[in-house]
C-alpha cells in the first residue's frame, strides 16, 4: 500500500509506469487503501463501484483506462477495434457525469491520429495525463473566479454550505466547489463551511469532512435535514456545489438533494453557486429533462457501510442525482468564465463551440 496523500495535498488518482493507482474512497475516512489498476476492467469496476467517484475524476479515470487498454491489447491487426471495445466498456460504467463521455471522446480523437499501436500507447498515455493536469489547473482558475465573485459584496468573513464531495477526491486536484471554498479560506473570508453528510453514500461525512479537516478548514458536519435550519440562521451567504452535467439552458444535474437545497437557498435569500469545469457542460442537451439519472441499488439506502438500517423487505428509491433548474441557480463558475443567472444565451456565450452537439452526452432514451 503506497500513501500518496500528504496533509496538504490529496490525490484520488496517481498514474505511475503503466499503473493507475486509485484511492479506494469506499474505505475513507477509516482507511487509505490504493487499488492498483493495470487493466481496463479494474478501472470500469472502480468507477462503477465508486472506488473513484466525482464527475471530473470519473472522466480522468476513464482516460487512464483507455491508456491501459492500449497497453493491454496485443499487436493484432484489429488492435484499434480492441481498444474501441474497451472504450465502450468504460462508457457503460456510469451514465450521468458527462465528463466520462467528454474524456472518452477526447481519447477517441487522439487514437484516430495514431497509425500504430506503439504510437497509440504513448499518445494515449500523454493525453490522459494532460486531461488530468488540465482539470487540476481549471480548478485553480475557478477557485479564483468564485472567490473574487463572492468577495465583491463581502464586508467580512462569511459561512458557506456545500453538498456531497467536490474536492481533490472528485477531481484532478484542489476541487470545484471545494476549490472555491479553499480559495475563500486562503483569502481570509471563510468563517465556517457546513458540509451536508449527503445520504445515502455519505460523501460529505466521509470525504468532504476528511479533506477539509486535514487542511485545518473550519468544517462543520451536518445532517442533510439540518440544512434548512442552518440557512434560516442567516450566517451562510452561499450554497456552493459541483455538477455532473450542465445542459444548454443552464440546468444542472448534481448529487441527489441539490435541488431541494437550491429551493431552500432561494427561500432564505442565500446565493446558489455551481462550480464545474467545461468538461461538465453538455450543450447537446437543451434542458436537464434529457439527463440520464443514475439509479443505484436500494441497499445503499437500507444500509450504511454494510450495516442494515431498514427492514429487509422495504422498497427503496435511490436516484443518486437530481436536476436543479437554471432558474434556481445564481451563478455557474467554469474555467472559461462566469454565467450569472444562467440561461441559453449565457451558456452559449461561453460554450458556443460545443453548441454544435459535438459533446458526447449520452441522453436518456
Ligand atoms: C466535482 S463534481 C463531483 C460531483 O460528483 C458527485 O457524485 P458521485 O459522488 O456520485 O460521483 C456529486 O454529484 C458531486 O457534486
Amino acid at each position: 500500500m503506497t500513501h500518496k496523500n500528504s496533509p496538504e495535498k490529496v490525490h484520488a488518482l496517481v498514474w505511475e509506469d503503466g499503473c493507475l493507482r486509485m484511492l479506494d474512497q469506499r474505505l475513507l475516512p477509516a482507511e487509505e487503501v490504493w487499488l492498483e489498476c493495470t487493466d481496463v476492467e479494474s478501472v470500469v469496476e472502480g468507477i462503477r463501484g465508486m472506488a473513484v467517484r466525482g464527475a471530473p475524476a470519473i472522466g480522468i479515470a476513464a482516460a487512464y483506462g483507455v491508456a491501459l487498454a492500449a497497453l493491454e491489447v496485443s499487436h493484432d491487426p484489429d488492435w484499434r477495434d480492441q481498444i474501441a471495445a474497451h472504450v465502450e466498456r468504460l462508457a457503460q460504467s456510469r451514465p450521468t457525469a458527462v465528463n466520462l463521455f467528454w474524456a472518452l471522446e477526447r481519447m477517441r480523437q487522439s487514437l484516430a491520429g495514431c497509425n500504430s499501436l506503439g504510437i497509440a500507447r504513448s499518445v494515449l498515455t500523454a493525453e490522459a495525463v494532460a486531461i488530468h493536469q488540465e482539470d487540476a489547473e481549471a480548478n485553480q482558475v475557478m477557485g479564483r473566479l468564485a472567490r473574487d465573485l463572492m468577495l465583491e459584496n463581502a464586508s467580512g468573513p462569511f459561512a458557506i454550505l456545500t453538498h456531497c464531495n467536490t474536492g481533490a477526491l472528485a477531481t484532478g486536484g484542489y476541487g470545484t466547489a471545494l476549490g472555491a471554498i479553499r480559495s475563500v479560506w486562503d483569502a481570509g473570508f471563510l468563517s465556517r463551511v457546513y458540509a451536508d453528510e449527503t445520504r445515502p453514500w455519505l460523501q460529505g461525512a466521509r470525504l468532504t469532512a476528511w479533506e477539509l479537516l486535514r487542511e485545518g478548514l473550519p468544517v462543520v458536519l451536518n445532517c442533510d435535514g439540518a440544512a434548512a435550519q442552518i440557512l434560516r440562521g442567516g450566517e451562510v451567504k452561499w450554497v456552493i456545489v459541483g455538477a455532473d452535467r450542465i445542459t444548454a439552458n443552464g440546468d444542472v444535474a448534481n448529487k441527489i438533494g441539490t435541488y431541494g437545497l437550491a429551493i431552500l437557498a432561494r427561500h432564505h435569500g442565500v446565493g446558489v453557486m455551481v462550480v464545474a469545469p467545461s468538461s461538465t457542460v453538455d450543450m447537446s442537451l437543451p434542458t436537464g429533462a434529457s439527463i440520464p439519472i443514475e439509479q443505484r441499488d436500494g441497499c445503499e439506502v437500507k444500509s450504511i457501510q454494510g450495516k442494515t438500517i431498514a427492514p429487509a423487505g422495504v422498497e427503496a428509491f435511490n436516484p443518486v442525482f437530481d436536476v436543479t433548474p437554471a432558474g434556481l441557480i445564481d451563478v455557474i463558475v467554469t474555467e472559461r468564465g462566469v454565467v450569472r443567472r444562467p440561461d441559453m444565451s449565457g451558456m452559449a456565450r461561453l460554450f458556443n463551440d460545443q453548441a454544435s452537439g459535438s459533446v458526447p452526452g449520452q441522453a436518456s432514451q
